[in-house]
């Protein structure tokens, strides 16, 4: 039988079997044509077998290592929180150097979602945006007439920070969600429509609502480079969802363009399993790749598109192709964060800023430990462009 040339077995990255290999099966064995490795059947079966534990076997290491507990007892990082923040330092306690450093150049926000605007919780879909909540106060007296007194009546309106402090944002500078989430459920939690999206992982990409009377779609996606692996997703979600359902805790969520497979809620010793059960799913599609994102496993096409190229296509959509005097701030906390981080480095433009705890291999430049710092950092944006905003309009007058 012969596998054909750059047959992916297994499909995450490190293909164990990535060459032109002619596996003859028949009585006698005949002698390999030029250029062909000739390997019996039954060999071939026990690598793969070796390698299918092996390579389980690392997926669980990784599931491990990305866990911050496990972080918090790997030597190397724990015993090195110092120096780690010397080289990523608080955005916060920099902000006076960043706002030299974009002196004179526009300014483009990019945000994540999970861990970035919203803090990470157990059940995905209830990731809403940062707790922070401003209660208002409105003290009102009320006649009673019924026990002919006043009544003192407290009326509680909840803001939402992040959001308002988004909105906000938005208003001065260019801004785009980034995230590994389906657009339409990003957009769900976000709620602003002035925004650039980017879902499922960049693949998913639409500007601002437009407001038009002349038509009802104010629909602008301009980008979907993964169109054609949507039944191969949706196929995949289902047999992901079958193969997993006698894990506990497991949970399978729909990205449109790609898929999650959560184990935050699945007990440790079921890692393996579960790691395996992906694996004998995916090994049918070799089209597709695996990574690994915050207690998630993360199966989308191996098209070259993540979001380093989503960053890099929205700066292209802003209209700052070639620009040298944009400043692009990307803000995340995650593993597929870290391509765009390099993308901003590689150009030597703007920087990314890591949300995190502990210290993390990393391309971007800065820190904050929490989504209530992002909003605090997001806030003294806003509130330095618009003070710079109005020395402006004073200087003129
Ligand atoms: O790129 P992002 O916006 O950060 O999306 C990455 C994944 O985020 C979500 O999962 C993460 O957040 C959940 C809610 O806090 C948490 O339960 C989970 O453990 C995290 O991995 C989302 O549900 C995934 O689909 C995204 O891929």
């Amino acid at each position: 039988k012969n596998m054909g040339a750059g047959q992916n077995v297994f499909n995450d990255g490190k293909a164990v079997l990535n060459m032109s290999i002619t596996v003859t099966v028949s009585a006698q064995k005949p002698p390999a044509p030029h250029g062909y490795i000739s390997i019996s059947r039954k060999k071939l079966l026990q690598n793969l077998e070796i390698n299918t534990g092996a390579r389980v076997n690392a997926w669980v290491d990784s599931m491990r290592a990305s866990s911050p507990t496990h972080i918090k007892s790997t030597p190397s990082l724990s015993d090195d929180q110092g120096s780690w923040n010397l080289h990523h330092p608080s955005a916060l306690e920099m902000f006076e150097q960043i706002i030299e450093a974009s002196k004179g150049k526009q300014i483009a926000m990019f945000l994540d979602y999970d861990g970035t605007l919203s803090p990470i919780v157990e059940d995905p879909d209830r990731a809403f945006m940062s707790k922070k909540v401003g209660y208002l106060f409105i003290w009102n007296c009320v006649w009673v007439v019924s026990i002919n007194s006043f009544q003192l009546v407290t009326f509680q309106v909840c803001v939402n920070q992040m959001r308002k402090t988004v909105r906000k944002l938005a208003k001065c500078f260019p801004t785009a969600i980034v995230s590994g989430r389906c657009r339409d459920k990003v957009y769900k939690f976000v709620k602003l429509a002035e925004l650039y999206y980017a879902g499922s992982h960049g693949m998913d990409i639409k500007g601002p609502e437009k407001r038009s009377k002349s038509t009802k779609d104010n629909e602008s996606v301009l980008f979907q480079p993964a169109s054609e692996f949507l039944p191969m997703i949706d196929e995949v979600y289902k047999q992901l969802v079958e193969t997993t359902k006698s894990t506990p805790g497991a949970k399978v969520e729909n990205n449109k363009f790609c898929l999650s497979v959560h184990f935050r809620c699945v007990d440790e010793k079921k890692w393996s399993e579960l790691a395996q059960q992906v694996r004998s799913v995916l090994k049918e599609y070799p089209k597709l790749r695996l990574t690994q994102g915050r207690k998630v496993l993360e199966i989308r096409p191996t098209i070259k598109w993540d979001k380093g190229k989503a960053l890099e296509f929205l700066l292209e959509s802003l209209g700052f192709a070639n620009c040298t005097d944009v400043f692009p701030v990307y803000i995340g906390d995650d593993r597929t964060d870290e391509d765009a981080f390099k993308i901003l480095r590689d150009r030597g433009q703007g920087f990314g800023i890591l949300v995190s705890k502990f210290p993390k291999e990393t391309s971007a430049s800065y820190s904050l430990q929490e989504p209530d710092e992002v909003m605090d950092f997001l806030r003294r944006l806003v509130e330095w462009k618009q003070l710079s905003v109005q020395a402006r309009a004073q200087s003129r007058m």
